[in-house]
């Protein structure tokens, strides 16, 4: 029988394990995960000066790539812009380009005529169309800013680093020390051709945190034409949940996007791509209604261990949310070494 002084060190022992937490995200690609871990790096202090000048440079990448594709979608639908204009704005790509190749910074003549293009009727026109060409959300938000990026001594801030867009390929693992705790975060790339490699975290992570994005139910996968976003979430989550892996983690469900999601169904209908739905087409009926998609047909024992958040990653309340779901998964860590 173990002494007074064994179980008191083997208790301690437990709690200095507790204080280690890996969270897993995974979720259909472009939901929100990448950014979901920004904002836990902004909650842990931010970003180093390096880390800072990358950021830059891949706000002008996105710039870059953004502007490319809404002229190839101008050019490719014949939309009207004179043959005068293509070139010039063709011209205006390679600048931009050179400038991130080069490291540079923008010269005020090339950012006044990318902020003339991002106005023109057009590209306008095109961006309206994004989904369709999947071109992301955020384009928008770096044009409107371009006074400010153009900028020589530019330092992006917690909300331009949340707006930028590049995929994630393999798996990205941050460390960070947060409310006491030492959290791994696993992020994962989450195209179809990224999920293989998730299969490797799926036995010892203490939480596993699915981000689905609410507001792309009328869109189709960036890898599969063919196939609705929501519909993969909810297959992928499925699949995930109701197998045997997970037996023991905190399980947690964002519907992210929810701002784009209250934006979107006072124009687009939710039947029209998800028959089953009978409700309003308002944001409180739709979230009703995606929410119950995810619980239904799930374990009992699952549906009670799951907690689920309406999200809206690029905004900084979103911290709120991160601090209770890392207080929920401490618990129910807790829990499982019956210790509370
Ligand atoms: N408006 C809005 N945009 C968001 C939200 N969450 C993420 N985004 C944007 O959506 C884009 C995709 O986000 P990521 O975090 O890169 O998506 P991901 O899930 O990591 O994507 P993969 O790495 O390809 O699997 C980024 O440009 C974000 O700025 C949100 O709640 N609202
Ligand atoms: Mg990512």
């Amino acid at each position: 029988m173990p002494n007074f002084r064994q179980i008191e060190k083997s208790l301690e022992k437990k709690k200095s394990a507790l204080l280690e937490q890996s969270v897993l995200l995974i979720g259909p690609g472009e939901s929100g995960k990448s950014t979901v871990l920004k904002q836990i790096r902004a909650m842990c202090g931010g970003y180093t000066k390096h880390e800072l000048e990358e950021k830059k440079l891949l706000i002008l990448r996105n710039l870059w790539t953004f502007s490319d594709m809404l002229l190839e979608y101008v050019i490719k639908n014949y939309l009207d812009m004179n043959e005068a204009d293509k070139k010039k704005y063709k011209v205006m790509i390679e600048e931009l380009k050179f400038c991130v190749m080069s490291g540079g910074h923008m010269a005020d003549e090339l950012a006044e005529t990318v902020k003339v293009f991002w106005l023109c009727a057009p590209i306008q026109e095109a961006y309206e169309k994004r989904s369709t060409y999947h071109l992301t959300d955020s384009a928008g938000y770096f044009f409107e800013n371009i006074d400010r990026i153009k900028m020589p001594d530019f330092q992006p801030t917690n909300q331009d680093i949340v707006r930028i867009r590049v995929p994630t390929t393999g798996v990205v693992t941050a460390d960070v020390i947060l409310k006491n705790i030492k959290l791994s975060v696993i992020d994962c790339g989450g195209q179809r051709q990224e999920r293989r490699k998730w299969y490797h975290y799926f036995d010892d992570v203490h939480a596993v945190l699915f981000v689905a994005a609410i507001s792309e139910y009328d869109q189709k996968l960036v890898e599969d034409e063919t196939v609705n976003r929501m519909d993969e979430a909810l297959n992928l989550y499925h699949i995930v949940f109701n197998g045997k892996y997970f037996t023991k983690a905190a399980c947690i469900l964002f519907l992210n996007k929810i701002d784009l999601f209250r934006e979107k169904v006072k124009s687009v209908s939710i039947k029209k791509f998800h028959p089953g739905f009978e409700g309003t087409n308002t944001a409180e009926d739709g979230a009703k209604y995606f929410r119950r998609k995810f619980r239904d047909g799930m374990h009992p024992d699952f549906k009670k261990r799951l907690y689920c958040h309406e999200t809206c990653a690029i905004s900084d309340q979103v911290q709120i949310i991160i601090n209770t779901v890392i207080d929920t998964v401490v618990q129910e860590n807790l829990k499982d070494t019956g210790m509370i």
